[in-house]
């Protein structure tokens, strides 16, 4: 008798509604598209309304069979603006108004699949939400745990409890701040208090904040895997740690390198120049960049989140004209807080510069990094701007604003050696001094280790590399997973 030919595998997506969660998760979602899987995508409807603004995603997704796009409320009003000031309050929508939704679409069918009309046989979420594992038990889908920051901050998250119990944790004010922190394995050596996720930075340990990041980080074991964005040559002491705890892990990264490889020759120029981005790309900045001498300019970009105060702004600008460099900087409307307007201050900003500075309200970033003209990177460290710099090979000066880019920066500057950390510092005189240290004096020394660990990158998402061979590991672990599809019958509390 012949055997009725198995639907593929359906696989739902949920990413934290942030630019650089959306951004790594919909990199994975085109990868496992490309290997012929159903998904669907959950996006709160805030996120979904930018992305459609200014994106193909549309049309790049439309090309897959079995794909679709599905939204959620993130219960926030839609004109709060989701930037650094009001980050956290996501939160506390997300569980009162997301969780209960996003069960309800679950059971009621409204997140089955396109084509089969069957329910989710996996479900890959955001590793900083905890509810869907939940929900995953009761209705019997495993749940993946998607985490897209570094290893190490994830370990630094992780290790939260154990400092607080030890004593290492509240820090004692700003005297304290080197202190070395000895109870996050394998970084006895050189992790300070300064550099623990920005969370860490408060005096009570009941802070909502830090409970919040600490607790949901300690529920991944319990997800069925966990899967990084990052690269073993890259981690592979602190992953080994990760692994006593969570013992099935994909590290599948850089993502961006592995989705390029992929799509290879597939790529039409058009689609080469999409991106995922929540904001307006402004191209202009390639044209000047063309004209530009070979490695002369620093990019400076804080990415989606960051916002700061007039005053680091000022020291910044001054110190970055100090230097004498040329520079492309983004600044986006609302990242520099008070009265003034982003435009204004940009038209400013290149009105002083003479034509050396080009400033845009956000940029094609991965292209920008790759461009022969770009010499340097000041960067917040959030973690998909960090992996595409290190592939691009451009080193970095890192001022990191909040969350993992305090630990990012630190393994940047002191254990790959691929830049140097201003973190906590913003003065016009430090900012000058870096600038030239990155593109002249420190510069033969940085650059050898961004040439290796770039070829690293390339290596690791290459056939036989692996983040390539692990890859091909989660697309078969997915599979097993989708016996027949499944009914979706929940557990009554
Ligand atoms: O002008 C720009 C600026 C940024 N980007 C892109 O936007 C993304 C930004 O991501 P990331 O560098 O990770 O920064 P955030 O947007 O701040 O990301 C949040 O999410 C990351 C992943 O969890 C964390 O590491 C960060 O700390 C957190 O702030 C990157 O892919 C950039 O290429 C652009 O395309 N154009
Ligand atoms: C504001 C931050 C809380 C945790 C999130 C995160 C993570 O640890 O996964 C990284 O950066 C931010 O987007 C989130």
């Amino acid at each position: 008798m012949e055997q009725e030919p198995k639907a593929p595998p359906h696989v739902l997506i949920f990413p934290l509604p942030a630019q650089g969660h959306v951004n790594s998760m919909l990199k994975l979602a085109e990868l496992l598209a490309l290997a012929g899987l159903h998904l669907t995508f959950l996006n709160s409807d805030y996120i979904h309304d930018r992305l459609v603004r200014h994106t193909d995603i549309l049309a790049r997704f439309a090309g897959f069979p079995g794909f679709q796009f599905k939204t959620i409320s993130d219960g926030l009003p839609p004109d709060l603006p989701r930037d650094g000031e009001h980050f956290m309050e996501l939160f506390s929508a997300l569980k009162s108004v997301t969780k209960p939704l996003f069960r309800e679409m679950l059971i009621s069918g409204q997140l089955d699949s396109l084509s089969t009309g069957g329910s989710a046989t996996c479900m890959i979420v955001d590793g900083i939400l905890s509810f869907p594992i939940d929900v995953g038990n009761d209705l019997g889908i495993p749940v993946i745990h998607f985490r897209t920051i570094s290893a190490c901050s994830f370990w630094a998250y992780f290790s939260v409890p154990d400092m607080i119990e030890a004593g290492e944790l509240p820090i004692r004010g700003n005297e304290d701040m080197d202190r070395l922190i000895s109870k996050v394995p394998g970084m006895e050596n050189f992790l300070r208090c300064r550099d623990l996720p920005s969370f860490c930075r408060v005096r009570n340990m009941t802070d909502q904040n830090l409970q919040l990041v600490a607790d949901e980080t300690r529920q991944s074991p319990r997800a069925h895997a966990l899967i990084l964005n990052t690269f073993e040559d890259l981690e592979g002491p602190v992953l080994s740690h990760i692994r006593t705890q969570c013992p099935k892990i994909y590290t599948i990264g850089p993502l961006h390198a592995l989705l390029k490889k992929k799509l290879g020759s597939r790529k039409s120029p058009m689609q080469s120049q999409s991106s995922n981005s929540l904001f307006e790309v402004d191209r202009s900045c390639m044209e000047w960049l063309d004209a530009q001498p070979s490695k002369s300019v620093i990019y400076v970009s804080f990415g989606s989140i960051t916002t700061m105060t007039e005053d680091e702004f000022t020291e910044l600008r001054h110190g970055l004209i100090a230097s004498k460099k040329r520079f492309l900087w983004v600044i986006r409307p609302e990242t520099v807080t008070g009265e003034h307007g982003g435009g204004q201050i940009a038209a400013e900003l290149v009105k002083l510069t003479k034509g050396t500075g080009y400033v845009v309200g956000w940029a094609p970033q991965e292209e920008v990094l790759a461009h022969p003209a770009i010499g340097g990177f000041l960067t917040h460290s959030g973690w998909n701007s960090t992996l595409e710099s290190i592939v691009a090979g451009v080193p970095m000066i890192c001022w990191p604003y909040f969350a993992d880019q305090q630990t990012n920066s630190r393994f940047v500057s002191e254990v790959w050696k691929l830049g140097m950390d201003m973190k906590d510092v913003c003065d016009r005189v430090t900012v000058e001094k870096m600038v030239n240290e990155l593109m002249m004096e420190r510069r033969e020394e940085i650059m050898k280790s961004a040439v290796e660990m770039a070829r690293l990158a390339r290596k690791s998402v290459n056939e036989g590399g692996s983040s390539y061979c692990n890859f091909d590991r989660l697309i078969g672990d997915i599979r097993l997973m989708s016996k027949g599809g499944r009914k979706v019958s929940p557990i009554l509390d």
